[in-house]
């Protein structure tokens, strides 16, 4: 296979961790001028000394052409556009420390404080160029350059397509979508299911119980899907079923790992990696509650994190619940 051509565009990596650094090292093959920024400078020395980070991506170097720095200015002054890889928390504060006119793909997985998506609250903030990425891209896999697919959705349409334009590796297949709540929300979700999963995991519930919880979590995202606007046939794209099943059955999987830690009664979020799913199910468990919408799964896992429920009392009530037809 030939070198892919060098682009002459100037991207930003903000954030360091874990799929940050992936996605610098991914763009650095076709890219001369990436810059990653760490909050940390203790984080960012490390990764300009070593060209490794041990902490959040160990065994992926960090290309020599990639720039890094703590400096969120320099960052992004000239940056033709920026892919923002913070944990979903922390998005609001790098947003309202950007300029208005840099475009933004939101890469986290997890939703605003008070369930906002992270793509209207940087509408909100005054963003015209935003978009999201999402789809079943383990950091693990694609910082070694493992292939793999993804989706960047915009309603610019034309935004998605530079940005696809500029993700494409030949490791890395990109394709462009306009239904932007279909794709972001499908990554939201498909966490909470993971963390069920690896309950299910951890209570060694076997393999009919974690393709039981794949699909009527599936059923449940696209529930959840439908009322905030997404088009039907997203959630069974990449960015919903795909990522679903990379999550719910990695050995990779932070939100898989926490549900097994949760079944066996320790800590569920470990050595400072963020884990989305356990916010994300006590935000979209209280929705359910208030709306009326049932999200049993969603509700169990916001149960268990909360330590409300034992992870044997909610699959009791999983399934406890009355009978009905599938749907
Ligand atoms: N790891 C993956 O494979 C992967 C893949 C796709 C999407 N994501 C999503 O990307 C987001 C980031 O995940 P990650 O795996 O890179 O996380 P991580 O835990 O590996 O690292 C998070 C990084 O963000 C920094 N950070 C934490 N709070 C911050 C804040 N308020 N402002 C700025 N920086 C902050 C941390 O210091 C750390 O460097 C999550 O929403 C996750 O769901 C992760
Ligand atoms: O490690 P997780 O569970 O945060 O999942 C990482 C990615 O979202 C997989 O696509």
């Amino acid at each position: 296979m030939s070198e892919p051509a060098l682009s002459a565009a100037r991207l930003a990596v903000l954030g360091a961790g874990g799929w940050g650094t992936a996605l610098a090292r991914t763009l650095a093959q076709t890219h001369p001028n990436v810059t990653l920024w760490a909050r940390r400078e203790v984080l960012a020395g490390e990764l300009r000394r070593s060209r490794f980070n041990a902490a959040y991506l160990p065994g992926v170097a960090l290309p020599e052409s990639v720039s890094v720095t703590s400096d969120l200015s320099a960052a992004v002054a000239g940056a033709d556009f920026a892919f923002l890889v913070v944990p979903s928390v922390g998005m609001s504060g790098l947003l309202s420390a950007l300029p208005r006119s840099l475009g933004v793909v939101l890469c986290a997985k997890g939703l605003a404080p008070g369930g906002t998506r992270l793509s209207e609250l940087a509408a909100s903030l005054g963003f015209g160029r935003v978009a999201v990425l999402s789809g079943p891209n383990h950091a693990e896999e694609i910082g070694l350059g493992l292939p793999a697919a993804t989706v960047v959705a915009s309603r610019d349409e034309a935004f998605a397509r530079t940005v696809q334009a500029e993700l494409m590796t030949p490791s890395l297949r990109v394709y462009t979508s306009l239904d932007v709540p279909g794709v972001e929300l499908g990554g939201v979700l498909k966490n909470v299911v993971a963390v069920a999963a690896g309950l299910g995991d951890g209570l060694q519930l076997g393999d009919n119980a974690r393709a039981s919880v794949i699909t009527r979590g599936l059923r449940e995202m696209a529930r959840y899907l439908d009322g905030q606007g997404a088009q039907d046939d997203t959630v069974y794209g990449l960015s919903g079923l795909g990522d679903l099943v990379a999550t719910a059955t990695s050995r990779h999987s932070r939100n898989r790992a926490a549900g097994e830690a949760l079944a066996r009664g320790e800590a569920p979020e470990q050595g400072g990696k963020v884990v989305e799913g356990l916010r994300t199910a006590r935000l979209l468990s209280a929705w359910a509650q208030e709306s009326g919408v049932e999200l049993p799964i969603v509700q169990g896992v916001a149960a268990v994190s909360e330590g409300r429920l034992s992870p044997q009392q909610a699959l009791a009530v999983l399934m406890q619940r009355e009978a009905k037809a599938e749907g």
